[in-house]
């Protein structure tokens, strides 16, 4: 109830008109059964009108004059019950709004490693259906919790003034029904969950496919991606079945309870009424009031349980909330950087224990280049997110000689440039991707990025040149087209003193290879840069040159002194030679 509590921050007083207005609505309609009472015995019969007589006195028997109160009675509840609505959604999706704005921040800042580790679909899900769930606990059920309880308590007690033993006849199933509908909607709270989680589990499946259609369709999986749908939905379905089974089996019987309780009302008032204890219209009223007191009855019991899935909800969003997130330490500073790097005995391991990087040494002046060669697996990539603080580590890594843990991480990231093997373009413009970064960069800077990663010309032939969209993950460009666009979106940022090219190249053709590389280095001489590549030819003009096998350096040195030796390197210019 805490956590619940504390969601509403800021919107408390929100609620509380909401409650003000579905007390108001509860109240008037819970006077229209006494009216009813009251035309029946005083109006129609000849009964005493007791308390009231005012209404006797003002309006004499006229029928209209009572059919005028309970339309305007009717009026005023529609009028508060707006009200009601107005104010609980009002704060309600607000909060929702909130919730998600802060959920969404909270994901953008949590470390690399935890979105490694999740499922994508998963998180989906906790921003969406369990900010969901909150939402209509906050907007629906929590004033129904309120108006419910006021309707149980000011019914009975009407009932009590009218009648307290046929009170006590009309309450005799409301515990049982209570304690039915809790206890039941309680053990079906693990059937909720377990369609909750059949549903994310297709989430996933659906995500993952949408985002690896080109593996889908390269390998040609569709069918096995339909069967594993198939699977999945299957189990959803199954599992909202039984679901739904369990509900019917709940309403139904407890509808048979609630027509129980009506029939010993009905029974045991028709035979006070036959002895002259209480009058017809009492009788009525208490009919009325009975079926205004076993649907709210029913209800608590579903709202109590509901609890229990929101507080599942609240907590799996607190996981998300509690996670530690990227923070910039008090020690941490934004130095100038030149773009000296020095790795000192640094390792590494990945949170599963295996230790991927061994004892790495090296050092690069401003403005040289570091080539990296590497079997797959031996940690190259690895390596360059270290230097973007995607991992901690081991040892010492420097930037112009200040241990790398004391630099802000935003700030490390802003200087270096990192563009991947398989780089992430966004649904938009060709322009809008190379300028992703701002949005003030001039037409002539995103050409001239363009035009350096060797893109331009190919640009200009695509239907609506740098305005043509790029399908989503940029299908519609070749792996070479979208390497080319990531490069340019990353050196478009003069303020990058470092640059990291994951294998970038590897999907465009030697000559373009070089190319892009010569104009480079004609645009950043300044700039420190780091090429990871299997292709030798890319790497032959590096400064320095490092060899790792399984996560430890084993060759270092320029491309001429590395084929001085008898090694990897050499290997592999050899039977690279071979293939050119
Ligand atoms: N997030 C991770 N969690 C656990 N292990 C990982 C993770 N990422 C990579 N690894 C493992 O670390 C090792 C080094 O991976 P890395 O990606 O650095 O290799 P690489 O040399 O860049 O390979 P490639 O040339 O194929 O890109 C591999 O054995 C890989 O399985």
């Amino acid at each position: 109830m805490k956590n619940v509590i504390k969601y509403m921050k800021g919107y408390r007083l929100v609620f509380g008109l909401a409650i003000l207005s579905i007390v108001a609505a509860t109240v008037m309609q819970l006077a229209t059964p006494i009216l009813i009472q009251y035309t029946i015995d005083s109006i129609i019969g000849t009964e005493p009108a007791g308390d009231l007589q005012f209404l006797m006195d003002r309006f004499g028997r006229n029928i209209m004059s009572i059919v005028g109160l309970v339309l305007g009675i009717a009026l005023i509840r529609a009028v508060f019950l707006f009200l009601k609505g107005y104010f609980s959604s009002y704060a309600a999706e607000n909060i929702a709004q909130n919730l998600r704005d802060k959920l969404y921040k909270q994901i953008q800042y949590m470390s690399y490693e935890y979105h490694t580790k999740r499922e994508t679909g998963d998180l989906i899900q906790r921003c969406t259906s369990d900010v969901e769930t909150i939402r209509r606990f906050l907007g629906v059920q929590i004033v129904d919790l309120g108006r419910i309880l006021l309707m149980v308590t000011l019914s009975v007690i009407i009932m009590v003034r009218m009648s307290p033993k046929l009170t006590v006849y009309a309450v005799l199933m409301i515990p049982v029904l209570f304690a039915f509908s809790f206890i039941f909607f309680t053990k079906v709270q693990k059937n909720f969950k377990k369609a909750d989680e059949a549903e994310a589990q297709m989430t996933t499946v659906i995500q993952e496919n949408l985002s690896g259609v080109r593996v889908v369709r390269a390998f040609g999986r569709e069918k096995y991606e339909i069967d594993k749908f198939e699977t999945v939905n299957h189990g959803y379905k199954e599992k909202v079945y039984k679901l739904i089974e369990i509900l019917a089996g709940f309403w139904s019987s407890s509808d048979f309870l609630t027509l129980v309780q009506s029939g010993i009302v009905l029974v045991v008032g028709a035979r006070m009424v036959i002895t002259g204890e209480i009058t017809i219209g009492i009788l009525v009223a208490f009919i009325t009031y009975e079926s205004m007191l076993l649907w709210p009855v029913k209800q608590l019991g579903r709202l109590l349980s509901e609890f229990g899935k929101t507080t599942v909800s609240i907590n799996r969003i607190e996981e998300i909330l509690s996670e530690p997130i990227e923070q910039v330490m008090p020690y941490e500073t934004r130095p100038e950087i030149k773009g000296e790097i020095i790795f000192e005995h640094v390792n590494f391991s990945y949170p599963d224990g295996k230790q991927v990087l061994k004892d790495i040494n090296f050092k690069i002046e401003p403005g040289e280049t570091l080539g990296i060669l590497g079997s797959t697996g031996s940690g190259k990539s690895t390596l360059v997110h270290l230097l973007q603080r995607l991992y901690e580590y081991e040892g010492t890594i420097k930037i112009d000689g200040q241990e790398l843990k004391t630099i802000e991480k935003q700030w490390t990231r802003q200087k270096i440039g990192l563009v991947l093997q398989e780089p992430y373009l966004y649904a938009k413009t060709v322009k809008q991707n190379i300028g992703i970064l701002r949005n003030d960069f001039e037409e002539a800077e995103i050409y001239e990025a363009a035009k350096t990663a060797s893109i331009h010309d190919n640009i200009l032939t695509f239907r609506d040149g740098y305005e043509t969209v790029i399908g989503e993950k940029g299908v519609s460009l070749s792996g070479g087209q979208k390497q080319r666009v990531a490069i340019s979106r990353t050196i478009i940022d003069s303020d990058k003193r470092i640059l990291v090219f994951d294998d970038s190249l590897s999907a465009v053709d030697t000559e373009t290879d070089m190319k892009i590389r010569k104009a480079l280095k004609k645009r950043s001489k300044d700039v420190t840069t780091l090429i990871i590549s299997h292709r030798i030819s890319t790497l032959a003009e590096a400064d320095t040159i490092i060899v790792l096998d399984q996560g430890r350096i084993i060759q270092k040195g320029s491309h001429e002194a590395l084929l001085e030796e008898e090694g990897l390197y050499k290997r592999i210019w050899d039977l690279q030679k071979m293939v050119v």
